[in-house]
């Protein structure tokens, strides 16, 4: 990996005017903080919208902000208002961002916006593909940009992409409403590692793939067929130590030193020595649950009366998106309560909520942190949330209390804070009152072991995690390219084939020779198989065998008239090409009564799943069944088929969503070597695709050319991506 390069919708530097002096002046966000760390130090270039609007610009002062984000090896990319309008307020925050809020209802679904949401991601894709070498890598950040990585692979697939979504990827349910849904996990996938702040944000993403693409994911890696991608949890963290040490610094500030905002706090405080300051911080959006959080701190003062004139919540809410109507219609909600509230509850000399409608410089965002007794962090949802993890950085003597909505991501971190559902008004109010009234040593206990993990997984750890395993996607794939069967190889692997004299040839059936299916039955050989097998089998020198989990009358049906060996049932049975069947081993099936009803109490429970009985085995399937509930019924049927097999000498086999139960001893390796014979074959060739054929790759001797069909893991060899690549080389023999 060479250089890496970000891409993210904003650039992390604002544009400051002051007459005709333009100037930049740098974010203190945490994407900033983390990044800048990698792409300076990586020796890359930042990608991205200045924040202002091309047409309302004249040419010539464009162009001199373009170079001042040069001399900060960014590379702007230009927004006019039509594209600010239908991408970044349109489809980004008009449809993408409330649907994977789960605020369902606020989404609008609106074609020209889709269309300038494709344009406006090839623009960033484009300025991304100039900028970058073959070798480098690019880290693509969030949902406005959600296409990118795939314009990126499509014209540049050697170098290395990683993509981290900073909201939250919603359940299948939902995300299936977008009528884009397919284009936009596509693109997606064109990252070699996706990230997301939360476990439960990738599983929603596992399980959109798998029910829109069916492509097979193990573990956390999703197969395609040339490649294979990793998608992963990295928790944001903030800059810890800066957050500690301003507060610290705020603390030892003289009278004389203090800000007029923290002089007000001082003077909130010495007024009453009882008093408490509660404080809520967030961008205006209707995600971060403002108005119920008025609410429950409306019941908490009518339920705790004893609290009024001693207890404030100070509200700072920032302008955020205001040109999207939700955004305007909730500015126009909090004012009226906010009005409501103080008049409700308020006096000349007490004012329930201070509200701020605006963002504040850092130093008084410190102030704040370190001067509230009780932070009041309340998300309907949330992707991660910043301002819970600076809040507990900034208490320097760990007192505090920090309530927490169990929506946002944050609270996967966070169990010693006091978790909420931020719609239970009556229970918020109730933690407000337990936040207010927890003694110091239960506050100092929760708070330290909050501090101690923000300080261990900071935002310089998350960066530094996240291109540790960007740089293993890359070693993943170099892996499975390295045993790729390329044109190059292919060529050796025929000119050895040409050279030899006597071949054994062992192709395994389904997922190698031929695609899957819904049905089994429905996936009997195609013309082309037919033709590969013909041609394959005219040749007198070959001895060419299908060695399959299929029963024999469907093996024998299908190759009926073909000059072909066929051992069946992973190798139970054989028929050479004149001969009759015959039993490689032998095997009872005395057990079957007793594992029959094990597996029917699985189909009844498991819908699309069924009983394929063979001579020696029982398999029970799951392919059409919803893809999380086989796999789960699978790991079930295995330990409940455990307990009931101690008694026979039976085998559990896990073949490609199936579950297969046959007599021990019995295997694909085993009845090559039995058919092998020791005969003096001077070529063996074996293809396979799943976990049945390692045992051939195993046991074959070591000069067989083995080939595993798929990216999985293997013994064999080599790899080749799909069926289709195996009739390929076949084609060439
Ligand atoms: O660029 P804007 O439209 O002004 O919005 C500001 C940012 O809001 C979102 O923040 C998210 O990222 C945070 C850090 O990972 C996370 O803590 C929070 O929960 C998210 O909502 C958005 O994802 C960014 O792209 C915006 O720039
Ligand atoms: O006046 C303000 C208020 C907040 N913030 C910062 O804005 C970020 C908010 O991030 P968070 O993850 O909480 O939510 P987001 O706005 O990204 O959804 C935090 O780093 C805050 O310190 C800020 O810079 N100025």
């Amino acid at each position: 990996m060479q250089k890496i390069h970000i891409v993210s919708n904003r650039l992390p530097f604002s544009i400051k005017e002051d007459g005709e002096n333009i100037t930049l002046e740098a974010s203190v966000g945490g994407l900033a903080t983390g990044m800048k760390s990698i792409y300076k130090d990586y020796g890359g270039t930042w990608i991205g919208w200045p924040g202002i609007d091309s047409d309302t610009i004249s040419n010539d002062k464009m162009e001199a902000i373009d170079n001042l984000f040069i001399e900060e090896k960014c590379a702007s990319v230009h927004l006019n208002s039509e594209e600010i309008h239908l991408f970044y307020e349109g489809f980004s925050n008009r449809t993408i961002w409330p649907l994977f809020h789960y605020f369902t209802q606020f989404a609008d679904f609106n074609q020209e916006d889709w269309e300038t949401y494709k344009a406006v991601n090839q623009k960033f894709a484009d300025a991304a593909i100039e900028t970058m070498d073959d070798g480098d890598a690019v880290w693509v950040h969030d949902y406005q940009l959600l296409l990118v990585p795939e314009m990126i692979k499509s014209k540049k697939p050697n170098v290395t992409i990683g993509f981290f979504l900073h909201i939250p990827f919603p359940s299948y349910e939902v995300f299936r409403m977008l009528p884009w849904r397919k284009e936009i996990i596509k693109g997606m996938l064109g990252a070699d590692l996706i990230g997301f702040h939360t476990y439960d944000y990738e599983r929603h993403f596992f399980s959109c793939v798998r029910r829109l693409f069916g492509y097979e994911i193990s573990f956390n890696q999703i197969h395609i067929e040339e490649r294979i991608i990793i998608a992963d949890s990295f928790p944001m963290g903030i800059d810890y130590e800066k957050f500690l040490k301003s507060a610290q610094e705020v603390g030892m500030k003289s009278i004389t030193e203090k800000s007029e905002l923290h002089k007000e706090l001082d003077k909130y405080f010495l007024s009453s020595p009882d008093r408490k300051l509660i404080l809520s911080i967030d961008r205006l959006d209707y995600t971060k649950g403002i108005p119920n959080r008025l609410k429950a701190f409306a019941r908490f003062l009518e339920k705790y009366p004893e609290f009024r004139q001693k207890v404030t919540l100070i509200m700072l809410a920032v302008p955020s998106r205001g040109q999207v109507d939700h955004y305007q219609q909730l500015k126009k909600e909090v004012d009226e309560l906010v009005g409501q509230i103080n008049g409700a509850y308020g006096s000349i000399n007490y004012t329930p909520i201070w509200y701020f409608y605006r963002s504040l410089p850092f130093n008084n965002l410190i102030e704040l942190y370190s001067s509230c007794d009780v932070a009041l962090i309340t998300p309907v949802r949330d992707g991660m949330n910043l301002v819970a993890k600076e809040y507990v950085a900034s208490r320097i003597n760990n007192t505090g209390a920090l309530i927490l909505s169990e929506m946002a991501g944050v609270a996967k971190e966070m169990g010693e804070a006091l978790l909420i559902n931020p719609v239970d008004d009556e229970e918020m109010a109730d933690c407000i009152h337990q936040a207010l009234t927890m003694p110091v040593d239960e506050q100092k206990s929760r708070m330290s072991f909050m501090k101690e993990r923000i300080q261990r997984y900071d935002v310089f750890k998350w960066a530094n995690e996240f291109i540790k395993s960007l740089k293993k996607a890359e070693s993943i794939q170099t892996d499975f390219l390295a045993k790729r069967i390329t044109k190059q190889l292919a060529n050796k692997l025929v000119e050895k084939y040409s050279g030899s004299k006597k071949r054994a040839i062992f192709l395994d059936y389904d997922g190698t020779l031929a695609h899957f299916k819904k049905n089994p039955l429905d996936a009997k050989p195609d013309e082309e198989l037919h033709s590969i097998i013909k041609n394959l089998t005219s040749n007198k020198q070959n001895t060419v065998t299908i060695i399959s989990g299929r029963d024999r009358y469907t093996l024998e049906k299908w190759f009926n008239g073909h000059k072909v060996n066929l051992i069946c049932e992973h190798g139970v049975w054989l028929k050479t090409v004149d001969g009759e069947w015959e039993m490689l081993t032998t095997v009872n099936n005395n057990w079957m009564p007793n594992v029959r009803p094990v597996m029917e109490n699985f189909v009844d429970r498991t819908p699309g799943s069924f009983i394929e009985e063979k001579n020696y085995s029982l398999v029970w399937h799951y392919r059409k069944s919803e893809p999380e509930q086989g796999e789960l019924r699978a790991n079930e049927l295995k330990d409940e088929l455990n307990t009931h097999l101690s008694n026979h000498n039976l085998e559990i086999m896990e073949g490609n969503k199936v579950i297969e139960v046959k007599s021990g001893g019995i295997n694909k390796g085993v009845a090559a070597l039995k058919f092998l014979n020791n005969q003096p074959f001077d070529f063996i060739m074996a293809i396979g695709d799943d976990w049945t054929d390692e045992f051939m790759f195993r046991e074959l001797p070591e000069s067989a050319v083995t080939i595993k069909v798929g990216l999985k893991h293997t013994k064999a060899a080599y790899k080749v991506e799909s069926v289709d690549a195996v009739r390929g080389l076949l084609k060439m023999m």
